[in-house]
């Protein structure tokens, strides 16, 4: 992504460039003016030269400056483009696996960070290491034997460098966990505030949370420590080289080996050095800690993706009117969980079809696999055996955009998002009219609620649609899918929150959605489903038995319970009675 900024870098790297040949250029003149003094000529070139070089530098310095941190912000808003686009099409399996906070710190954070390893010290290194070379070469041609004496300790100062910011890095790259680690458990409870309040956790997570900034606190400092030894050190270094080239300087002077004019310009070049040096070596300790950003962001980036499924855009045309609307043929699945070795199979062997039109309902225990199969037909996760198909087509031929487009999702938590109401209902479909989004409000029963709120539909939600009532919410998201106009709508716990009165409503919108395309409810509340067109009973991943209301309550006896009915007597179902250990309440 930086390669796709090379010509601002260079621009900046020149610029650099040219700073350090006029901040170069600046001891020489210098020299040329005391030569100039000593030989009584006149000193107006030499010290307009001086003048010249000093405004240059700066120019040129804070031009490289700009231009360099423009670089920056371009690369950074490429990786968060990129980043957001992966985020938002990675693979479920994989997203669950990583912490919302963590990765919020790497898209936010650490993209900052990436800014400065790949702009800001990378041109920094580049320049202030050309500006020690060009230093160092000139100083080597003024007297290459007090040059190898101011070597030899800038060279004892460089190896500590090398070794300070190897441990920079480590500590850096552990410094970014610990702060990835404090957002992740921040997230946690802010996600679930009334959750915490609840349950007196504040202290508690206060303490936990806490312990985490302490922890980032002490890896900061770690980060702090060594790169505050690493510029010292260059300076322990310079000094030491400034006090040798002096000392061994004049007695070269003194023995007539060398002239002052030389002597005053080496001592300036190594002046001049200082700046560089320091400057290089604090580009060293912001590149390593950069780097280990640029690491975590880089892991983020990998996170595995969503398969398109076949190039292209099938057009969303209904399905056809024969095949069956979603089929389920000897479907196996398991979530691959984090750390899981073996995955338990939440569907094993699943085999129904849902008519084009009409109402299926979906009943059965709680974890029987009834959300997963939803999660398939949106094909969030694939199945590990067996075939998921849409209109007589398997989903995995066809382009996910157009699964998605055919097939309208109720979730069991109705995700509301912060927005407008109409903003939330136009989701799916953000070119949907004003009379299409009237018609669906009406179908899902929410005008009169609307109605009474301020703003109507414009009014504003907060996060997770705080601002609705749960039941409310469950409708809206009802609404939403409505204006999708899909083919199979599925339909989560959809009545869950509502009172009975409301129930009967949303009953009443399936029903008349249902003679428009498929719909397919999960239900606990058997009241729900009664009059469903057919009934499926899940059971331990399996369908256990499908029919109508009645032809179930005749034959099956998971769905009597369900249903809330008295078990019938029969082998192995006797009626509940009071033991020796069950005391009457
Ligand atoms: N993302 C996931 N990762 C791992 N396991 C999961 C995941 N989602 C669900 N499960 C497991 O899969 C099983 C079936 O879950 P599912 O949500 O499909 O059940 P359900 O029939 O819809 O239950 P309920 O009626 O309580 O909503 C459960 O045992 C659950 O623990």
């Amino acid at each position: 992504m930086a390669r796709r900024h090379t010509g601002l870098l260079l621009g900046g790297v020149l610029l650099g460039l040219l700073g350090v040949a006029a901040s170069l250029a600046q001891p020489w003149a210098v020299g040329e003016l005391i030569v100039a003094a000593g030989e009584g000529a006149a000193l107006t070139v030499p010290i307009a030269r001086i003048a010249g070089l000093f405004c240059a530098g700066a120019l040129f310095s804070s031009l490289q400056a700009y231009v360099i941190g423009r670089a920056g912000e371009n690369i950074v808003l490429d990786v968060r483009e990129v980043l957001v686009g992966r985020l938002l099409r990675a693979d479920l399996t994989a997203f669950g696996r990583s912490s919302q906070g963590d990765i919020l710190t790497r898209a936010v954070t650490d993209t900052s960070l990436v800014r400065i390893a790949l702009s800001q010290s990378l041109a920094q290194l580049i320049v202030s290491g050309a500006g020690v070379v060009g230093g160092v070469v000139l100083m080597v041609l003024i007297d290459p034997w007090l040059m190898a004496l101011t070597l030899g300790c800038l060279g004892a100062a460089g190896l500590l460098c090398v070794t300070l910011a190897r441990r920079l890095r480590r500590a850096a790259l552990r410094n970014r966990e610990d702060t990835g680690a404090f957002a992740a458990a921040l997230q946690r409870v802010l996600s679930a505030l009334p959750t915490v309040k609840a349950s007196r956790a504040e202290t508690r997570e206060a303490a936990g949370i806490g312990g985490l900034a302490a922890r980032a606190r002490r890896s900061g400092l770690r980060v702090t420590a060594s790169s505050a030894l690493l510029t010292p050190s260059v300076n322990v270094g310079t000094q030491g080289a400034l006090a040798v080239a002096v000392g061994a300087g004049m007695a070269r002077v003194a023995r007539g080996e060398m002239d002052m004019a030389a002597l005053t310009t080496f001592v300036m070049y190594l002046f001049h050095l200082v700046s560089p040096l320091v400057m290089f070596v604090t580009g060293v300790g912001q590149f390593v800690q950069g780097r280990a950003a640029v690491q975590r962001v880089d892991e983020l980036a990998r996170l595995p993706q969503e398969s398109d499924g076949p190039a292209g855009r099938e057009p969303l045309a209904p399905l056809a009117g024969h095949a069956p609307a979603v089929e389920f043929r000897d479907v196996r699945f398991a979530y691959r969980g984090r750390g899981r070795a073996e995955a338990e199979r939440v569907l094993d062997g699943v085999s129904f079809s849902v008519p084009a039109r009409g109402l299926t309902a979906v009943v059965g225990p709680s974890g029987a696999g009834k959300t997963t199969l939803f999660q398939l037909v949106e094909r969030f996760y694939p199945a590990d055996a067996g075939r998921v198909l849409l209109g007589g087509r398997d989903i995995e031929a066809l382009p996910l955009d157009t699964v998605r487009g055919l097939v309208g999702y109720v979730q069991q938590d109705s995700a509301a998002l912060r927005g407008t109401i109409r903003e939330n209902l136009t989701y799916a479909r953000p070119d949907a009219g004003d009379d299409a989004v009237r018609e669906a409000v009406e179908m899902a029963g929410l005008t009169s609620v609307i109605a009474r709120l301020p703003h109507g539909l414009d009014t504003e939600l907060g996060d997770q649609g705080i601002g609705l009532s749960g039941g409310q919410r469950q409708r809206l998201c009802i609404a939403r899918t409505l204006l999708q106009r899909p083919a199979v709508m599925l339909l989560d716990e959809a009545t869950a929150h509502l009172d009975s009165d409301a129930e009967r409503d949303v009953r009443e919108v399936l029903r008349r959605v249902s003679r428009r395309c498929a719909v397919v409810a999960v239900a606990h509340r058997i009241s729900t489903v009664v009059d469903a067109d057919r009934i499926v009973v899940l059971d331990g991943g399996r369908v256990r038995a499908t029919g109508t209301h009645h032809e179930l309550m005749e034959r099956d006896e998971l769905y009597r319970r369900l249903a809330g009915a008295r078990p019938r007597p029969g082998p192995g179902l006797a009626a509940p009675a009071a033991g020796p250990g069950r005391a009457a309440p």
